[in-house]
This record gives C-alpha cells, sequence and structure tokens, in this order.
C-alpha cells in the first residue's frame, strides 16, 4: 500500500508541475511502449501524457497487487522515476516533495526524530551522523557542521542540489568589501535561482576551493545523497550575521612574512640596522633569490667547480664506485654449501693453541668450520672467518701506477694481510665486462677464482684491490678452502715488512687484465717489462 501511496504522489505532483510541459512516455531507459491492451487513459487537464501513463501505471499494479497470479510480473513499466517499487526504501506518503531517485535509499533517524539543524529538520537522509550538540544529523549536515563548524545555514539547506555538485555556500562574484558591508546592512530580497546551471555551480564551487574554502575533502561525503525538504527552500532568510566578523569562510590567512622579509621590515629593524640600510642603497631593491645572493653580484671572482664535483672526477671509483664488502658475492651461481671437513686434532688440555702446523685441514689448505672443528675457541685455522687481518693499512697515490696500498706498521711473514673479495664472475662474464663496462678503463681488479671464474673487485671489494703488481713482490697470494666448498683468497706477507711499505704482489697468471702488453713500472732489477698481456680467459 505504501507503493501504492508513493506512485499517487508523484503522479499528483507531475500533474501540478508539469501544467505546461508535456513528458515523452518511454524516455526513461527502460521504459516500454504500453501496449493498446493494458491502457487505459484517463484525462486529466493539462498533463495529457504524463498523467495518463502514472495512472495506467498505477492501475495495473493494482491489478497486480488484487490478483497476483493471474498476470505476470514482467508488466512493461512506462518510465516513471519509482515504477519499480524499492522496497529498501522506506518513504512514507508525507515525504518531502523533492525527493529525488536515490542511489542509496533514505533511511529514518534512529529513534525517528528530526535532524538536529533548526534549519533542516527532515526526518529521512541516507546516512545520520551524531550531532556534537547531541542527538542525530542528516548526513549534509553533519558533514556540513564537521567541515565548516556550524550548523547548515537556511539557504543551504534550501537548495537542491544535482550532478554531484555538494551542498556549498553559494559564492557570487568577488565584490568589494565595502559592497559586501552595504549588501549586509540593506538586504535586498534575493532572487534564488532554484536550478542553477551546472556549469554555474561548478565555477561557484571552484572558486569556494580556490579561496580556501571548498568542497570537502572527507571521503565520507557523498554528493549523490545530499536531500533538503521543499519545504525549506521556499523561505531563505538572511543569515544573522554580525558586520565586523566575517562568515568562517570568507576569512582568509596571510602570510606574515617571507623570505625577504627581514629585508621589507624596515619599521622592525634596529637602529644599528638602520644605519647600515642608510649606507646600503640597494635595500631599496627587491633581493634577488636566494641563489643569486648579493654577495654574488658584489663579489668578483673567478669561476670553479665546488670541491665534490671535483673530488668525484679526481677519485673516480674510490669515491663512487666502489663498496667494500665482507664476503664475495656470487653474480653467476649460488653459493656453495658443503659439508665442513672436520679435522682430528685434539684441543691441547694446557689451553695452548689447537690445530696448528699438523693440523690435516691447515695442510691442505682448508680452513676449519668454527662449529665443528673439535678444538673450538683454541683452534687457529679459522683466520679469515675471524678476519685476522692488519687493520693499519692505507690507499695512497703512487707516482706513476695510480693508487697502491701500504702498511702503516711492521708486518710479519706469512702474516694475513687482507683478503682479495670481489664479485665472482664466470670467464664469459668477465669478458664482457672487459668488453663494455671496463672497456675505457685503465685499471681491471680480475683475480683469478677457480674453475673458470675470477673475482672482480672493481666496483665491490676490498683495499686488496688498489695492491700494485711488482716482479720483486713483497706478498703473494694464497687461495684458502672455506668449510662451505667457497674459496679465502689472502694476501700474505712473503717477508717481515716494514712499516710504510708498499704492498705488492706478482700479478703472474693471477691478475687479469690491463691493456695489452701495458709496461710495467715495478722498477725492481728483475722487472720483466710487462704486466699481464696475455689473453688470460677461456671462455
Ligand atoms: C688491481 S689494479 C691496482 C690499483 C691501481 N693502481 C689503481 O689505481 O686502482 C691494477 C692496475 O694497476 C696498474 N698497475 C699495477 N701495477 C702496475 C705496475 N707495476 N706497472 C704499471 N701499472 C701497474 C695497472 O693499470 C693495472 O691494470
Amino acid at each position: 500500500m505504501k507503493v501504492r501511496k508513493l506512485r499517487e504522489f508523484y503522479a499528483t505532483r507531475r500533474v501540478a508541475s508539469e501544467t505546461n510541459d508535456c513528458v515523452q512516455p518511454n524516455v526513461h531507459q527502460n521504459a516500454q511502449p504500453i501496449t493498446q491492451a493494458n491502457a487505459q487513459p484517463i484525462k486529466q487537464p493539462n498533463s495529457q501524457c504524463t498523467v495518463q501513463h502514472d495512472v495506467q501505471h498505477d492501475q495495473t499494479n493494482e491489478q497486480h497487487n488484487d490478483q497476483p497470479n493471474n498476470q505476470p510480473n514482467n508488466q512493461p513499466n512506462n518510465g516513471l522515476p519509482n515504477e519499480q517499487p524499492n522496497n529498501q526504501t522506506d518513504i512514507p506518503t508525507d515525504k518531502p516533495r523533492s525527493i529525488r531517485q536515490l542511489t542509496k535509499p533514505l533511511v529514518k533517524a534512529p529513534g525517528e526524530v528530526e535532524c538536529g539543524n533548526l534549519n533542516c529538520r527532515t526526518k529521512y537522509a541516507s546516512a545520520w551522523r551524531t550531532n556534537p550538540e547531541g542527538g542525530w544529523l542528516c548526513n549534509a549536515c553533519g558533514i556540513f557542521i564537521r567541515t565548516k563548524g556550524i550548523h547548515r545555514p537556511p539557504e543551504v539547506v534550501g537548495r537542491v542540489y544535482k550532478n554531484n555538485i555538494i551542498a556549498l555556500p553559494l559564492i557570487e562574484e568577488p565584490v568589494s568589501r565595502k559592497e559586501t558591508l552595504r549588501k549586509r546592512k540593506n538586504p535586498e530580497p534575493e532572487i534564488d535561482d532554484r536550478a542553477p546551471s551546472t556549469s554555474n555551480v561548478v565555477s561557484r564551487r571552484r572558486k569556494a576551493q580556490r579561496n580556501g574554502h571548498g568542497a570537502s575533502s572527507d571521503p565520507d561525503v557523498d554528493d549523490e545523497d545530499i536531500i533538503i525538504s521543499e519545504s525549506s527552500q521556499d523561505d531563505v532568510p538572511n543569515i544573522p550575521t554580525n558586520e565586523e566578523e566575517p562568515l568562517p569562510w570568507e576569512r582568509k590567512e596571510f602570510l606574515k612574512c617571507g623570505l625577504y622579509s627581514m629585508d621589507l621590515k624596515v619599521g622592525r629593524r634596529s637602529s644599528r640596522n638602520k644605519e647600515k640600510e642608510s649606507d646600503n642603497p640597494i635595500t631599496e631593491i627587491f633581493p634577488l633569490p636566494v641563489q643569486y645572493g648579493k654577495f654574488l653580484m658584489e663579489e668578483k671572482r673567478n669561476f670553479h667547480l665546488t670541491w665534490d664535483i671535483i673530488t668525484a672526477h679526481k677519485r673516480g671509483l674510490l669515491q663512487r664506485e666502489y663498496k667494500k664488502i665482507q664476503t664475495n658475492i656470487y653474480v653467476d651461481r649460488k653459493r656453495k654449501n658443503e659439508k665442513p671437513v672436520i679435522c682430528d686434532c685434539k684441543p691441547p688440555r694446557d689451553g695452548g693453541l689447537g690445530c696448528t702446523e699438523d693440523c690435516y685441514n691447515r695442510v691442505m689448505f682448508y680452513e676449519c668450520s668454527p662449529k665443528h672443528c673439535p678444538c673450538e675457541e683454541q683452534c687457529t685455522n679459522q683466520r679469515f672467518q675471524r678476519k685476522e687481518c692488519v687493520k693499519e693499512l692505507e690507499v695512497f697515490k703512487t707516482e706513476n701506477r695510480g693508487y697502491g696500498l701500504r702498511t702503516l706498521i711492521e708486518t710479519p711473514k706469512d702474516q694475513l694481510i687482507l683478503e682479495y673479495r670481489g664479485e665472482v664472475i664466470s670467464h664469459s662474464t668477465a669478458l664482457k665486462r672487459m668488453e663494455t663496462k671496463y672497456k675505457y678503463r685503465k685499471s681491471i681488479y680480475f683475480l683469478d677464482y677457480e674453475n673458470r671464474a675470477v673475482v672482480d673487485g672493481a666496483t665491490r671489494g676490498t683495499e686488496a684491490r688498489f695492491i700494485n703488481h711488482s716482479c720483486a713482490p713483497n706478498c703473494h697470494i694464497e687461495k684458502w678452502r672455506a668449510p662451505n666448498g667457497e674459496l679465502f683468497i689472502g694476501v700474505f706477507a712473503s717477508y717481515n715488512i716494514p712499516a710504510m711499505t708498499e704492498l705488492t704482489y706478482d700479478y703472474n697468471f693471477s691478475t687479469f687484465g690491463g691493456a695489452e702488453g701495458q709496461e710495467c713500472l715495478c722498477g725492481a732489477s728483475n722487472c720483466r717489462g710487462i704486466l699481464g698481456g696475455k689473453n688470460q680467459f677461456r671462455k
């Protein structure tokens, strides 16, 4: 019955509102033509088309209600907005006249109360929000008070918004402050354009946003659902305002000072500054942007690059590309994870050193596993794993061979000085890098690993990459097997090396790269003349 009353309501409303306009039937997308059989036109003055179809539809529905089993339910509709009964929408017959079809059904306020905003008082809204002053507010009033801090004024309540235009106070074209005050003193009768064109409202909305009181950014705001009872549209009283007090959305905030405020605040300067100011005629001119400070104008000096750029260029790999790493990086394959080989050493009972010269792991250049070695803490065959290296090393600039590495302390024979780490890559990857990444590089940092792989210490590695070649070296390379099956490559002292001595080893066939037949500048009496020079890579 509610639905029937609703249809009657719409029919009468259309009759009232469309006295001069004949609405075409079937304008609704889903509307189907009325068949001759079920169309029973009833003549109504001034509203023939619409009313005929409304009444016809009503009658059809009535028939369905009375004889539900005799007629199928898929009766054609005639394009009325509410022709499909919406069981979810519990809209009573005394609903406001301006209710249009909504995407969300209207719901009654909890406890059958009205909207707490005296300007609204609606009983139906798409959602209900708690009133900060107690009670409930309809969705629109709730959002308005939350975003603007005041109740929706009557002129806002009295507007029906279409096409997703949010409820905003109407912002008129910018007028002078005097004009605004004059209007407030002598309010003129307002001509309310109840159906502003979309573009008008949109432009107003944009203006409002530009002025800092635009649409709410609240994601809960559902513009479609803002619905206002038509009764409140009829009278649009002026908002009681204080002349001196601007409306909340009219308040603007101005920056109190800017970048150059101190230059411009002449009045606030101390007397000491004023004296300076009188000497300086430039204060009258607005200063240049900060990056072109006044000193640049006054000071004449030669252009030069900043320190950072120079060092980045000079140090090259040292500064930009080289990164120290704690373990090798395996580029073309996974790191091995073999079972460790366990020696049969017995830990000395007196707490002395274990796994010494006779440890067969040591003899085989194999480091004991810290987890499995019987000597445990007493094991001395874990130098790489315990990083028992010389810490007092220094990278320095040589006269003719680029950078070099030297020890700052006296280093005993057979001492592990440091490990040569880097990216472990296959020969083919190394060749590719030689032809691309390192094509124009003078220094190459490849060191033979095993099984046609090399360690590339160019971009990731340790200071060992800076050790130069000598035909009469003071260090040598040793390869030790790690418990997981990988290799440790170490630089060991071949003799007792005095402090501040450059560390060198014989590249021989261990180190690759460099230009073909690169001249050796080691200066040793037995110098062979070239370093590297052979194509040592095998694909
Ligand atoms: C592993 S790097 C050594 C560090 C290198 N000096 C640097 O500044 O990075 C090897 C390169 O150093 C240079 N180099 C090393 N020993 C050299 C020597 N005895 N004579 C000439 N150049 C040498 C070569 O350019 C070689 O390719």
